[in-house]
């Protein structure tokens, strides 16, 4: 098989200039529809790169700052304009780097440029409040500075969504940023960063600098001038971010794992639970930490559930994500490929019962792309490590319950919160299961993933630093309060 080889190297962003990293080393990245095609390289950049990024993001901080809220919304504005012209191009970008569908794709980059505009918008509203003093002769009020420098360090599975969301508000309340993107979709990150460049932001207060996350990302952790890190990935990785950003007292926000409930009472619209199952469990080929993994059925309808599902499931187009009617594509890399068949093994190892799927495809156009089938256990118990642990790929373990009470302690036996959903159409059920269940995003009647970035998204227990990002919700963590005595 012959490689394809897009020659673009990505450089890094830095200062306002796009630079090659001080090691000289570059780094491919490769389709995994067909890992023979090479997307393009980035910088395999150092500890240097990373602190010659900070320092220009430091030099333009007092700038940045001091323009008024609508002049920064202005710039998001302009990089809004420029993205939505390059929707095709970074959603095809996107869908050869890390494989999701060209139609999810170009949606998350849509979905990107309405977070700028959200963002841009933010510019221009009130950041205090006027609180009555005892005194009254004195003006007392609240405002909001901005943190400094902001460190995003971001992962593959929404390379548009997930950094714009951090990026934005970081921008509007008055911090400039540095971006760690994940290596994975770091030519996607490059692309976009282009957009800030030609929208003409200040050079230092965007940067962007490539590189492994043992060196890069940690040396952000480290680094003293970071005021604040926003990370989202692994609850591994993100316990590193916290530990390293308490030791020096810097700000942190970290969105991690989940391990999403569905559960199905017996007096749900089934062909809307299987529906709304399969799109949060395999869109994305289940890579989105909001993703469905277990299905707790109440068993009056079980057995109906489980054949509709396996039904549809079967269905399932898989293939390259730039094909028309596909609608699964491959696993995001080799290495998410190899865990997710591990689950799978590991699965039937203790005991669950392999109904459909669990095995790697690689026959014809298979043979060059990391690719799995839709998978579904039953006889799942809650003790099992694919009950337990976040699979991130197109796995589903089934699970019997007899009543809302048992379906409910199953659903929170996990240490996860991110979010979970119930078909259901009676509205006791709906409220018991919005106030016992224990996750930050509760859904009923529609998919446990779907997030929408005017509203507040983040987990309890193990998901999150128990903080929330997006909508109104991001002021709270980009920004520090100023409480005012004037007299
Ligand atoms: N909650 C979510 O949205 C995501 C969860 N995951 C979970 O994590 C598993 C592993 O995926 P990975 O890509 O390896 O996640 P990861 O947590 O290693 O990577 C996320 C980001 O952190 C960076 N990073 C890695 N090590 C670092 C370190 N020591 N210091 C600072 N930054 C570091 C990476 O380069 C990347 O930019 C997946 O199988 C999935 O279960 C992965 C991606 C997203
Ligand atoms: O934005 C979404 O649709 C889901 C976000 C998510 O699942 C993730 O961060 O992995």
């Amino acid at each position: 098989m012959s490689v394809t080889v897009n020659n673009k190297t990505s450089l890094n962003f830095l200062n306002g200039r796009w630079i090659p990293s001080v090691t000289g080393e570059i780094q491919e990245s490769r389709n995994p529809a067909n890992s023979n095609e090479i997307v393009g390289t980035v910088q395999r950049s150092s500890e240097v790169d990373l602190d010659n990024s900070v320092k220009a993001a430091k030099e333009a901080l007092t700038a940045w700052k001091k323009l008024s809220g609508p002049e920064r919304g202005q710039y998001l504005f302009k990089v809004a304009n420029i993205l939505e012209q390059r929707l095709d191009e970074i959603g095809e970008c996107m869908t050869k780097e890390m494989g999701k569908t060209f139609p999810e794709a170009k949606g998350e980059t849509k979905r990107a440029v309405d977070i700028l505009r959200y963002f841009a918008g933010e510019g221009m509203r009130k950041k205090g409040d006027v609180i009555p003093s005892t005194d009254n002769q004195a003006l007392m009020y609240t405002t909001r500075v901005p943190l400094g420098v902001v460190g995003v360090i971001t992962p593959w599975n929404f390379p548009a969504a997930i950094p714009i969301w951090k990026i934005a508000p970081a921008l509007i309340y008055g911090n400039t940023v540095v971006i760690k993107p994940a290596t994975e979709a770091a030519v996607t990150m490059s692309k976009i960063i282009a957009c800030f460049d030609e929208a003409g932001l200040p050079p230092g207060v965007i940067n962007m600098v490539t590189g492994p996350g043992s060196k890069v990302g940690q040396a952000m952790i480290d680094h003293p001038d970071v005021n604040a890190l926003t990370f989202t990935g692994s609850n591994q990785t993100g316990k590193k971010v916290a530990q390293g950003a308490l030791d020096r007292g810097a700000k942190y926000q970290l969105e991690m794992g989940g391990k999403n409930p569905v559960i199905v009472l017996d007096d749900a619209d089934l062909d809307l639970a299987v529906e709304q199952t399969i799109n949060g469990g395999l869109r994305s080929t289940g890579q989105k930490c909001t993703a469905t993994s277990r299905i707790i059925v109440q068993s009056g309808i079980y057995e109906q559930f489980k054949n509709k599902l396996l039904e549809k499931i079967k269905r399932i187009k898989i293939g390259d994500g730039m094909t028309n009617e596909v609608w699964m594509g491959p696993c995001a890399s080799e290495n998410q490929l190899n865990t997710v068949m591990s689950y799978i093994h590991k699965g039937s190892e203790e005991g669950a019962t392999l109904i459909a799927g669990g095995k790697r495809l690689q026959d014809n156009e298979f043979a060059d792309g990391y690719y799995v089938e839709p998978t579904v256990f039953e006889n799942v118990t809650s003790d099992m490590t694919i009950a337990q642990e976040e699979i991130f790929g197109p796995v589903l373990a089934l699970m019997k319950a007899e009543t809302i009470k048992e379906a409910l302690d199953l659903a929170n036996d996990v240490k996860f919160g991110l979010s979970a959903s119930i078909f259901t159409r009676n509205i006791a059920n709906m409220l018991t299961f919005i106030d016992d269940m224990e996750a930050g995003l509760v859904r009923v009647n529609a998919e446990s993933a779907g997030v929408e970035l005017q509203a507040p998204f983040g987990g309890m227990k193990q998901s999150s630093s128990h903080s929330r990002e997006q909508g109104q919700a991001a002021i709270e963590f980009f920004t520090s309060i100023k409480t005012v005595f004037v007299k």
